[in-house]
């Protein structure tokens, strides 16, 4: 069979990076992802955003909606504290599956759990499967047309509380249009924009922030 893009990424690593070093797995994650073949992870110019907001708002529990490789799981993770809860979303069993290694491999797997399904299905299921009360801090970094209807549903079911924090990627490239008008518009969250550029590439792409304010 055939190697996927993910599964090339995930060797790379497993060849070049240093084991349960997570910042030498990110690095070579981007070395690979900027010089053999792109892949949508966040990168290093919008990971250092991620970082900057994840030192200000020192989270305890968190949500990430689109693992993909696992490269910002490991950027987020190699931050928490130990006793943080981290859990990440992906719909892909294949991502998932790699994700997981590369989890494992940064040495980072105690920090974060995979929950994989559609975050439509897993979101509701929180509070009682995943003993989640409220959560700190979300990272909105799968398919666009769901930014907006995931956080609804995050409000909807009371995830979130006074100061919770959302990140969203790619709010220009590809764009979540629908999900900006909806949050800029809405008098219960504060949005800043982070202008940056698509991972690995010249086109201008930003990270919005939206903290809940009750
Ligand atoms: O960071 C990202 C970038 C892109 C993407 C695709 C194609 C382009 F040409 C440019 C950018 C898609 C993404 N999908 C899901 C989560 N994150 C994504
Ligand atoms: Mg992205």
């Amino acid at each position: 069979m055939a190697q996927s893009k993910e599964e090339r990424i995930l060797n790379f690593v497993l060849q070049n990076a240093v084991r349960g070093d997570p910042q030498s797995v990110l690095d070579t994650i981007d070395k690979y992802c900027s010089q053999k073949e792109w892949a949508m992870n966040v990168g290093d110019e919008k990971g250092l955003i991620l970082d900057k907001i994840l030192e200000e708002t020192k989270p305890s529990v968190l949500l990430e909606l689109g693992t993909y490789c696992g490269y910002s799981a490991v950027r987020i993770a190699r931050l928490l504290n130990p006793s943080a809860r981290f859990l990440t979303i992906e719909f892909n069993p294949a991502f998932a599956a790699i994700a997981r290694q590369m989890i494992e491999f940064a040495g980072v797997q105690d920090k974060v759990k995979i929950l994989e399904g559609p975050s439509e299905t897993i979101i509701p299921q929180l509070k009682k499967k995943h003993e989640v009360d409220t959560l700190d801090f979300v990272f909105l970094d799968h398919w666009k047309d769901r930014y907006m209807p995931d956080t609804i549903l995050l409000l909807d079911h009371g995830l979130l509380r006074k100061g919770s924090v959302i990140l969203a990627d790619n709010v220009i490239v590809p764009g979540a249009p629908e999900f900006i008008k909806y949050i800029r518009n809405n008098n219960r969250f504060e949005c800043t924009n982070y202008p940056a550029h698509v991972e690995y590439m010249k086109v201008k792409d930003a990270m919005e922030k939206a903290v809940f304010v009750g």
